[in-house]
C-alpha cells in the first residue's frame, strides 16, 4: 500500500505537469519525487502530447528512454522551458538544499538554462532552516581534498559519499562531498 507521502509526491507530480504544453522543451529531475512526473509525462506522451526532454541523470535517462519520451542532449539546447524536479528539504520562503540524489551537476546545469523551474516535494520535506539534510557538494576527485579543508576553515565538517564502501561517482565521474555546518 502507498503511504502518504509517496501519495503527495504523486499529486505534486500530477499539478506540476499541467504546466506542460505542446512543442516544450522540459527537464526532467532526478530522485524519487521526480520519478512520479516522468510517468505523469510518459502518460501525456501516450495521449498525444508533443515535447523533447532532458534528463538530468543516466537513471533518469533510462526510465524517460523506456517510456518512449522523446529526449535530447543538453549540449544540444540552448534554453528549456519547463524543469520539474525535487529536493531534499525546502524552507517557508522557498529556499532548499538539491543533489542529494547526486545529479547534482546536471541538475544544475539543467536549472540554470529553464524559464520555469518547478520544485515538487511531499511535506516531510519543509524545514524551519536548512541543514537538517547535509549540504551535497559535487566536486572533481582531484578538488575534494582542498574542497574539506575549505569545509574544516569554516567550521563545517564533511564526509566524501560512499556506496558500497567506495567513494560515490556522479554521472560526471565526479565525488560527492556531504557536508556539515551546525
Ligand atoms: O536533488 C536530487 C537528486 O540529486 C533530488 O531531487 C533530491 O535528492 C530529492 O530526491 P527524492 O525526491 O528522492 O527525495
Amino acid at each position: 500500500m502507498r503511504t502518504d507521502l509517496e501519495m503527495e509526491k504523486q499529486l505534486a507530480a500530477k499539478e506540476a505537469v499541467k504546466f506542460i504544453t505542446d512543442n516544450q522543451i522540459i527537464g526532467l529531475g532526478t530522485g524519487s519525487t521526480a520519478y512520479y512526473a516522468i510517468i505523469e509525462i510518459g502518460k501525456l506522451i501516450n495521449t498525444g502530447l508533443k515535447i523533447k526532454a532532458v534528463p538530468t541523470s543516466s537513471k533518469t535517462r533510462h526510465l524517460a528512454a523506456s517510456l518512449n519520451i522523446p529526449l535530447l542532449d543538453i549540449e544540444s539546447v540552448s534554453s528549456i522551458d519547463i524543469t520539474i524536479d525535487g529536493t531534499d528539504e525546502f524552507t517557508e520562503d522557498l529556499t532548499l538544499i538539491k543533489g542529494g540524489g547526486g545529479a547534482l551537476f546536471q541538475e544544475k546545469m539543467v536549472a540554470s538554462i529553464t524559464t520555469l523551474l518547478i520544485i515538487i516535494a511531499d511535506s516531510s520535506k519543509k524545514v524551519d532552516t536548512l541543514g537538517k539534510f547535509k549540504l551535497p557538494i559535487e566536486v572533481s576527485c582531484s578538488a575534494c581534498e582542498n574542497v574539506m579543508k575549505e569545509i574544516q576553515s569554516l567550521n563545517g565538517s564533511s564526509e566524501i559519499r560512499k556506496s558500497s564502501n567506495i567513494p560515490f561517482l556522479t554521472d560526471q565521474a565526479n565525488y560527492i562531498i556531504d557536508a556539515d555546518f551546525d
